[in-house]
């Protein structure tokens, strides 16, 4: 028989109040010996917890019968609300221990079970994870977005699809063992079902990057030495992350800053003062950070000549508007001194930066899921490819396989440990 596990899933004593959760086939036991009769299912009942051993009242609680097998776990689950405080947790705890066929649970053994049950697939629990560690606004609503399923639909109508089609490819190859039947209908809908998939997975690959949506929109300040870049980097993280002087080549290597303003998550990266003539190797090496960090930047800030911009799709910034004169050839004109043209600046990059990240109740994808997103369209690429209907089917098997990695029904078990491994205890 399955273990029955339980364990703490608020957060650390002291608190407010402390939700226990007991989830398997022995949860229904476990609450009636604790709070007497089971409750009606999914109503919320006030009870005396007591200690089945010897009687003695443990605390005042919310109890919550939920039978499986329409649980977040799948199993019978059952709930103890109690006062939060740090003794009543440790006596549940010791008490509930002590029942045989109990145990604690593991690191996200809860949502463990919610998978192996079927009730998440790999993408949703992903979308859990991300959901549990998400800062920003726009974390949150992506991440729920993937919790929520609306990327296990879409593939699982992908897995049907593909069912169906390999059906399809079944019957055409009957077919053609009898001369008189043209399979040349059937071949045509084979035809048209796999391109109007591969479209579908085309369009799902196009979703932004979890990974910029994690580790934040990168920014990239670049300029000249002294032309104000760190200035500019702590006047919109608000705090000094980068030293500013008047010694040019004062930054000698890249400097990062994360910071979120309209929910949007940003890495902002100061650079070395770009110059033919370094100082000293160590700005030399400097100065090679920073055109790679040019390179990798989402958005350019550029802060220096406005005719010879690194990249063609820098935002051109004069900055220290409050000193320098401005010629009218820059995108924007700012000082961080004065404050002058901050918002609008903070305006551009959230405008930017809402075409590089998911829209309101869109998912991202983690490279995992591109890779095999990209797998199966590769497969239907060269299903399409071919009129070879043995070679169609093979392709299909291929796409399925792909598709049954991205949903977890077929994985390797360190990767699951791996994953599960990463929540908290009581998830
Ligand atoms: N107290 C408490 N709050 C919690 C959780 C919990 O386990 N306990 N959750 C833990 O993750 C989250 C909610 N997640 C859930 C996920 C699935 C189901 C579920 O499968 N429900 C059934 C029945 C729904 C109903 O009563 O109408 C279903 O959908 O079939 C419930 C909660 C967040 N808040
Ligand atoms: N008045 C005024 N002074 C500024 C402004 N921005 C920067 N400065 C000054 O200009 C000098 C250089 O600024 P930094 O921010 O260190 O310039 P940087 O581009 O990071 O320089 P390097 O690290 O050498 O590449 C400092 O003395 C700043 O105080 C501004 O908007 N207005």
């Amino acid at each position: 028989m399955t273990d029955t596990i339980f364990a703490l899933s608020s957060g650390a004593p002291p608190a407010g109040i402390a939700i226990l959760r007991i989830s398997g086939p022995l949860a229904g036991t476990t609450l009636a010996s604790l709070g007497g009769p089971l409750p009606q299912p999914r109503r919320a009942s006030l009870r005396l917890l007591t200690d089945p051993d010897d009687g003695s009242p443990l605390d005042r609680a919310l109890l919550l019968w939920l039978p499986g097998p329409n649980t977040a776990t799948g199993e019978d689950l059952a709930e103890l609300h109690c006062h939060g405080g740090r003794a009543i947790v440790r006596a549940v705890e010791n008490v509930l221990g002590r029942i045989a066929g109990l145990r604690p649970a593991q690191a996200g053994e809860f949502t463990r079970r919610a998978f192996d049950n079927g009730r998440l697939d790999l993408n949703a629990v992903e979308g859990l994870a991300d959901l549990l560690s998400a800062e920003t606004e726009h974390q949150r609503r992506a991440a729920l977005a993937m919790a929520e399923g609306h990327f296990s639909r879409r593939v699982d109508r992908w897995r049907d699809e593909l069912l169906t089609l390999s059906a399809m490819v079944e019957a055409a190859l009957d077919f053609s063992d009898e001369d008189d039947v043209p399979a040349d209908d059937i071949e045509a809908r084979i035809g048209h079902g796999i391109s109007a998939l591969a479209s579908d997975v085309g369009a799902a690959l196009a979703a932004p990057s979890a990974e910029r949506l994690r580790d934040g929109v990168r920014v990239v300040l670049a300029g000249p030495p002294n032309a104000g870049k760190s200035t500019l980097l702590n006047a919109l993280v608000g705090r000094d992350a980068a030293i500013v002087s008047d010694v040019a080549g004062t930054t000698r290597d890249r400097i990062e800053a994360p910071a979120a303003w309209g929910g949007t998550p940003f890495l902002l990266t100061d650079t070395a003062g770009l110059r033919e003539e370094a100082g000293d190797a160590i700005e030399a090496i400097g100065i090679d950070r920073a055109r790679a960090a040019v390179d990798a930047a989402d958005i350019l800030l550029w802060l220096g000549d406005p005719a010879t911009p690194p990249r063609a799709d820098a935002i051109l910034v004069a900055a220290q508007c409050d000193r320098l004169p401005d010629d009218g050839r820059h995108d924007i004109r700012l000082s961080a001194v004065t404050g002058e043209g901050m918002d609008r600046l903070r305006a551009m990059l959230l405008e930017r930066a809402a075409q590089l990240l998911p829209g309101e109740g869109d998912y991202a994808l983690h490279m995992r899921q591109r890779t095999h997103g990209e797998t199966i369209a590769r497969h239907l690429a060269s299903a399409l490819s071919t009129t070879d209907m043995l070679i169609v089917a093979e392709e299909l098997r291929g796409a399925r396989g792909a598709i049954d990695r991205l949903t977890g029904r077929a994985g390797t078990e360190d990767m699951l440990d791996r994953l599960f491994g990463g929540f908290c205890i009581g998830k």
